[in-house]
């Protein structure tokens, strides 16, 4: 009997605190990756940013490792503790590798030897990588093994609550660490400080190993059965090639193609195999929603770049995770029950179709609000357009005629200026709010806020300083950016609606339809969707995209939509069930272990209605 609380089990404290101080530990680190690649190895945009988006893609890639080691070997309890000191030590080698002054032999403020601080930066990487990835899969399905039969409706809350730590814990290190990083700090020489920005990461990921080990004596754990990714493989395997030595129509057929593994495997084994084959059949379509969920921080960064409000990077990186603070709580507290209440079945694979098509309803958002920021844009030349600007110099205004060549655009600033030497310099700035003209003692100065996006020139005559800087003309080439931020809030919140329907419920599903001994297994492959969504936004990133932005953000909400019929059309046919029950059933007929058998028909009878509503619709077709 486990200690409880509320209906709850205590240990269950120690599993979400300790993915609260996890999640501020990678959110927190990747708040500044780039930033630290960019401005103290000194890469440009493009390696940068590739490298960047290789960790995060093997970030999660890595928990289908976790979840072998884990389900097939040390059990979840030992495989989250060995591998968050190894994702710990990578914190800790990370935060290392930012210390500008071991290497500042010269005290200059640079670091001598970048190869040392690359080698150490990419080791700590790989290390995170392996660490945040494998434990993954293995804290939740181990949050969800505390629970018992009965607490159906408590493990459903207990999700929940495991995702709003999550966002909790990324909104409040994306906030501190970029302002860690603007401190200064150094021994010889004070610089952006890098280390305090990773190592205050690095003693969170310490702290979540902590309370981790804390719980220890509270947790429900299971050991692995034996190594059963192999058995798995192996029985698979079998089945494919019995079939196939019996491919001849004068055999007769069986149920599931996983029957022909009856001759040499136990019948558990391959009701299992059938259980997660379901789901991971299940799982095919899904990358698609993930691929427009992860263009929030790519194609909708860059569109937020051409518009007007001085929130970029803020907006960006938290109305994801406030909103997930306030959704989930209302979806859990008053939508479903509502909906419940109106005698509609709302079931998990209904409420993951309903979420794919509030993320395709939000890039039709993000499309509109693409065609109204394209109304304003400056009319480039295409590539069969020359564009000319001519500055008129002379001292009267001018006509311009060009020579009737249809291909030209012409722009032509009737200004009056008062000498033909300049120079033209073109600069590049952000938050522009003044500039200076200095000629030795003699200045002008410029105070006024520049708007984001514009283009400007400066004419300036020879007689700038004897006329206290009256004479400088200012011309507008480019409009500022006009198209308010805040038109992309309905797109985030729809998508954020989508991800709380989608990938909370996702995560409770993978749960309870996993068999006992593969439950790590199921929610990497439910990560793994989210993998395969990041490399396709990759790959469609490469190919190249449509003229328009906002035919490509249509492009992807048609496709989601298409995707979602499919999935609806899978989900019709897949039949919830308890995997718990089956076992027992399958042991019954092999008339295995009767006293474990008791006990779970006892467990079994013991259900309350909660669970049948909740999650047990079994038998219930979507
Ligand atoms: C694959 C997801 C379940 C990953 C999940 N992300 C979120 O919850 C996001 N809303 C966080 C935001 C900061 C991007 C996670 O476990 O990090």
């Amino acid at each position: 009997m486990t200690a409880e609380c509320c209906g709850y089990p205590i240990s269950i404290f120690f599993i979400v605190v300790n993915e609260f101080c996890e999640r501020f530990s990678y959110y927190g680190m990747r708040a500044v990756l780039v930033l630290y690649f960019r401005y103290f190895l000194l890469w440009d945009d493009d390696l940068a940013t590739s490298i960047y988006h290789a960790f995060v893609a093997l970030c999660y890639l890595t928990p289908i490792l976790g979840a072998i080691i884990a389900d097939s070997w040390l059990g979840k309890f030992k495989t989250i503790i060995y591998l968050s000191i190894v994702y710990a030590i990578g914190q800790v080698t990370m935060a290392i590798s930012t210390i500008h002054d071991i290497t500042d032999a010269n005290r200059d403020g640079t670091p001598d030897n970048f190869t040392f601080h690359i080698a150490l930066s990419m080791l700590g990487l790989i290390l995170i990588a392996l660490g945040t990835g494998g434990i993954k899969p293995c804290v939740a399905a181990f949050g969800g093994d505390q629970f018992q039969e009965h607490q159906s409706r408590q493990l459903n809350t207990f999700f929940s609550v495991f995702y709003l730590c999550i966002n909790a814990g990324s909104l409040l290190s994306t906030l501190i660490t970029p302002v860690l990083r603007a401190q200064e700090c150094g021994i010889h020489t004070q610089q952006q400080c890098y280390p305090l920005a990773f190592g205050v990461p690095a003693v969170l990921m310490v702290i979540s190993l902590v309370v981790f080990i804390a719980g220890s004596g509270m947790y429900v754990k299971t050991d692995p059965e034996g190594n059963i990714m192999w058995s798995v493989c192996k029985c698979i395997g079998f089945a494919i090639k019995n079939r196939f030595r019996h491919r001849s129509s004068s055999y007769p057929k069986r149920e599931h193609w996983m029957d022909w593994a009856n001759e040499k495997y136990d019948k558990l084994l391959i009701a299992q195999i059938k259980m997660v084959l379901k789901v991971l059949f299940l799982y095919i379509p899904l990358p698609m929603f993930w691929t427009l969920f992860d263009q929030k921080g790519s194609r909708w960064t860059l569109q937020a770049t051409t518009m007007s409000g001085d929130f970029v990077s803020i907006l960006i990186s938290t109305v994801n995770p406030i909103l997930i603070l306030t959704l989930v709580p209302i979806m859990d507290r008053l939508i479903f029950p509502l909906i419940q209440k109106c005698g509609l079945n709302f079931s998990p694979l209904k409420r993951m179709t309903v979420g794919m098509l509030f993320a395709a309803m939000a890039f039709v958002s993000a499309a509109l609000v693409q065609i109204e920021i394209d109304k304003t844009l400056p009319n480039f030349p295409s590539s069969s357009e020359s564009q000319l600007k001519v500055v008129n110099t002379y001292s009267t205004t001018l006509n311009v005629t060009i020579s009737p060549n249809e291909h030209l655009l012409i722009e032509s600033f009737g200004v009056q200026l008062h000498t033909s030497k300049h120079t033209y310099s073109t600069i590049s700035c952000m938050f522009v709010n003044d500039f200076s003209l200095i000629h030795g003692e003699q200045w002008c100065e410029f105070s006024r806020k520049f708007g984001f996006g514009a283009s400007y020139t400066f004419l300036i005559p020879s007689t700038v300083f004897s006329d206290d800087c009256e004479s400088i003309t200012e011309v507008e080439d480019m409009k500022p950016n006009s198209v308010h931020m805040a038109l992309q809030i309905p797109q985030y919140f729809l998508i954020t609606t989508g991800e709380v329907m989608f990938s909370v419920t996702g995560l409770q599903f993978s749960y309870s339809q996993a068999p006992k001994n593969m439950k790590s297994v199921l929610q990497a492959g439910w990560l793994c969707t989210n993998a395969v969504g990041n490399i396709i936004v990759l790959i469609v990133a490469e190919l190249g995209k449509l003229p328009k932005q906002w035919a490509e953000y249509l492009l992807f909400a048609s496709l989601l939509v298409a995707v979602s019929i499919i999935f609806s059309i899978m989900a019709y046919f897949y039949t919830y069930i308890d995997p718990a029950e089956i076992e027992a059933q399958v042991r019954k007929e092999q008339g295995l272990e009767p006293e474990e058998m008791e006990k779970e028909t006892l467990e079994m009878e013991e259900k309350d209605e909660d669970q049948k509503n909740e999650q047990g619709v079994k038998q219930t077709k979507i």
